[in-house]
């Protein structure tokens, strides 16, 4: 059986956007709640019954969002225009290593707008 296992997390930080053309308000400083959903698809282990331990997602998520939380996003490598896209690869490339079977990454900036993103570069 294969089945798919999200996780959900949350941070607040502060960003803008600098390259969006004069009059844009997201080039002004501003914060958001973010909220990331972490996907891994796998087959499930018929004994125990699950793909592997879900706390290994948040394992290898805290200290990118010990790192991101309350901060500046635009101060951490990687991220110097941090658009959810940006963010999602981001986030891709930082746990790709540590999780056998990463399928996506979902990031909400406000409740109405999320990226969504499959390891495609
Ligand atoms: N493709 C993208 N578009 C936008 C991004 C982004 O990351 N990728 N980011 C922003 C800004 O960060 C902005 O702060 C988002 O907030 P806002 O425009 O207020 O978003 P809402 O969903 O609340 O907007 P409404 O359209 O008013 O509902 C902008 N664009
Ligand atoms: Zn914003």
């Amino acid at each position: 059986m294969r089945a798919r296992l999200t996780k959900d997390f949350c941070f607040e930080a502060a960003h803008h956007l600098p390259s969006l053309p004069e009059g844009h308000k997201c080039i002004q400083m501003h914060g958001h709640s973010f909220k990331v959903e972490v996907s891994i698809e796998g087959e499930v282990d018929p004994k125990i019954g699950w793909i592997y331990d879900h706390k290994c997602i948040s394992d290898a998520m805290k200290p990118l969002l010990d790192q991101l939380d309350h901060a500046v996003l635009n101060d951490v490598e990687g991220l110097e225009s941090p658009t959810i896209e940006v963010m999602c690869a981001w986030f891709w490339r930082k746990l790709e290593p540590d999780l056998p079977g990463l399928a996506e990454i979902t990031i909400f900036e406000t409740p109405t707008a999320r990226c969504s993103f499959r390891g495609e570069f």
